[in-house]
């Protein structure tokens, strides 16, 4: 049985697989640009964030229907089960779906025909986290929340992605205001390839509960005090960061150093169809890379479930973390 845990920083657009995305091209008329599975995996070669993103944008063309969502979803909650996540709170990118012409309402309508069975069908409970794209307008961002208002019931709050480097947060005060006042909370990627200034700022001015990877915080010192004291969670993704060139190798990730900091830290996949692994992949690849004691990997579990916006269900997060003090390891912790 692998180790129970939540996964915090998972965007569904970075599930689709290969085979999923041909499955869906041939479904819908839609030509991709490679000869098959094999050839769009070669193409799995990301010299940074922006080539990745390329890649990421290029292959949602397949993505045009309720059901193509639904289908997604569904078989990365299945994925994600078999590794031992039990609560999911999981990212999408509406902007790139509307720019194509797919509306709102077919995208969450969509996720959430499978998102709304998750529990009985693959035992994982579900929040569902609109992202805006950062190298898009603030104006953009805005309009996006506005045509989110009629699915708000099925959201929990919002995050920020894309391209960082060039796009602060603060250009999204506004938009980040207006969705507290409704209600939603609040994430955001920042420090992955932008500045530590990146992470003060999105929680001085954007107001963040939990700064998504967040790792260029060990370049300032006193930023890591501050998310130590304040117990600013953080949304690591180690499989990730190697395959974009944040760090050189996995034995080189600052986890440990992150941890001894007192830092709270939880491990995520990302976009696994692109990087190399499920929410198990990365757990194991730590535990083989950074020699984890199997204190820090339940320390690493337990962290996601604290982290996790589980406050309208308390209930759950006590079973959850009771799960993960009862656990005992074998061999494998995927
Ligand atoms: O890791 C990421 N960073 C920024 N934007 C993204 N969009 C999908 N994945 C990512
Ligand atoms: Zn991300």
């Amino acid at each position: 049985m692998p180790l129970p845990k939540a996964e915090l920083h998972l965007h569904v657009e970075g599930t689709l697989e290969p085979e999923l995305a041909f499955e869906l091209a041939a479904r819908n008329g839609v030509e991709l640009p490679y000869a098959g599975t094999d050839e769009l995996r070669e193409a799995y070669r990301f010299e940074d964030l922006q080539s990745f993103l390329d890649l990421y944008y290029e292959l949602m063309a397949v993505l045009l229907t309720e059901q193509d969502f639904a289908d997604l979803a569904d078989a990365y909650l299945a994925r994600a089960a078999a590794q031992g996540v039990r609560h999911a709170e999981i990212f999408f990118d509406p902007q790139a779906h509307l720019a194509r012409g797919v509306s709102m309402g077919t995208v969450v309508e969509g996720l959430w025909r499978a998102l709304g069975r998750s529990e009985e069908n693959h035992g994982i409970s579900t929040r569902l986290i609109l992202c805006f794209l950062r190298d898009e307008s603030a104006e953009s961002a805005f309009e996006t929340l506005e045509a989110a208002r009629p699915y708000l019931d099925r959201i929990t709050g919002i995050g920020l992605d894309s391209a960082e480097v060039g796009h602060p947060p603060a250009k999204f005060r506004r938009v980040y205001e207006a969705a507290a006042a409704l209600g939603l909370r609040r994430v955001a990627h920042a420090g992955e390839e932008g500045p530590p200034q990146y992470i003060t700022e999105a929680l001085d001015v954007l107001g963040v509960e939990r700064v998504d990877h967040g790792l260029r915080c060990m370049e300032d010192p006193a930023l890591v005090e501050r998310l130590v004291r304040d117990r600013v969670p953080l949304t690591l993704c180690p499989l990730s960061n190697v395959r974009l060139r944040t760090v050189d190798t996995l034995a080189d990730h600052p986890l440990p150093a992150m941890l001894d900091a007192g830092l709270l830290c939880t491990v995520n996949s990302d976009d696994p169809a692109y990087f190399g692994g499920y929410a198990g992949d990365n757990f194991a690849a730590v535990r083989r890379s950074l020699g984890l004691t199997e204190d820090r990997l339940r320390e690493l579990a337990r962290n996601s479930f604290l982290a996790s916006f589980l406050e309208d269900d308390e209930e759950r997060r006590a079973r959850y973390l009771a799960e993960v003090a009862a656990y005992e390891f074998g061999d494998a912790v995927s």
